[in-house]
């Protein structure tokens, strides 16, 4: 099943008084269902306008957006779909299991306040249950979203940067959550600008950047593409030599690096070091992390 199909995606934020901003310029983009899905991108290259487009709330300007099989637009459509947005608006004078409870309805469903409890245990947010929304931290209002998106377990979760404003030993909480919800079942779309955070809890990933996307793949494919392979020589290679041929000592004894596009390139390298009498013990290609993935995409676009 796909979750997300998006084909040919534009839009262009108009202003009377300037010309139309083009927020999105021909986005083409498929999420199977049940993945891990990030959207990643430096500020402004349109991430907020893409979950705005596939959730209906913005119109785009051309293309088609089709999820969980049919339209954002389509109410039995939505009640499948959790969503945290970027920027949250919390009715400041309420308690968090009235505002559960008016979510739920909102949703079309019957709030249950033993289930809601459940979820405000699950976010952090049991001892403060009492507690009026506007006195609650920023962290805390966060948690309280995504509590909000988690309600009657969504089929797809679109969830805008949720862990902004939440502490480091949050984050690792947060992360948890969204874990279980893809063993659940569930597919998850998550843009965030921690790059770490992506990588931990995302299979798939997507760059985008000034309204384009750079690259979508596995995340495993994207980090893969390196031309850097790490070497380890049993013991009495002749570094002088294994230098002249490229491989470059690293710190512990042994081990080489080498660069090599293809896997020609190497083999030839391997070759030279075994001609000279050195004996291949290991051999591994150094994974990228995502900044670098992301940098190196960017590189290439400019
Ligand atoms: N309502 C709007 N009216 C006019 N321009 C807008 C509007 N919303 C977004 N934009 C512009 O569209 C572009 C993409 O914005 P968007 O918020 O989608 O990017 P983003 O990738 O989510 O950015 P960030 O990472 O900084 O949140 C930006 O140039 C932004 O100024």
């Amino acid at each position: 099943m796909i979750a997300i199909e998006v084909v040919g995606l534009r839009k262009s934020y108009r202003r009377w008084w300037r010309p139309g901003h083009e927020a999105l310029r021909g986005v083409d983009l498929c999420v199977p269902g049940g993945s891990a899905f990030g959207l990643i991108g430096p500020n402004g290259a349109g991430k907020t306008t893409f979950i705005k487009s596939i959730l209906g709330i913005v119109q785009p300007t051309a293309g088609t957006v089709r999820v969980l099989g049919g339209s954002p637009e389509d109410p039995r459509i939505r009640a499948r779909i959790g969503y945290l947005p970027e920027r949250l608006h919390l009715p400041g004078s309420w308690l968090a299991p009235t505002f559960l409870a008016t979510v739920t309805r909102l949703k079309g469903m019957t709030p249950d306040p033993a289930a809601n409890q459940r979820l405000l245990e699950r976010v952090g947010l049991a001892e403060a249950r009492g507690r009026r929304i506007g006195g609650y931290s920023k962290g805390m209002r966060q948690r309280l979203g995504l509590a909000a998106a988690l309600l009657g377990d969504p089929e797809l979760l679109i969830l805008d940067e949720p862990t902004d404003g939440i502490d480091p030993l949050g984050r690792v909480e947060v992360r948890r959550i969204l874990q279980e919800e893809v063993r659940r079942g569930a597919t998850l779309f998550l843009n965030s600008h921690l790059l770490a955070e992506t990588e931990r809890v995302c299979d798939r990933v997507a760059i985008l950047a000034r309204g384009q996307l750079l690259r979508e793949g596995r995340l495993e494919e994207l980090s893969r593409g390196g031309a850097l392979w790490t070497v380890r020589f049993a013991p009495g290679a002749d570094a002088h030599a294994l230098a002249a041929a490229g491989f470059v000592a690293a710190e512990t004894e042994g081990l080489y690096r080498v660069e090599a596009a293809d896997a020609a390139e190497l083999n030839a390298a391997l070759d030279k070091a075994r001609a000279m009498g050195a004996l291949l013990v290991e051999l591994r290609r150094e994974a990228r992390d995502l900044e670098a993935v992301l940098t190196s995409a960017m590189e290439v676009a400019a």
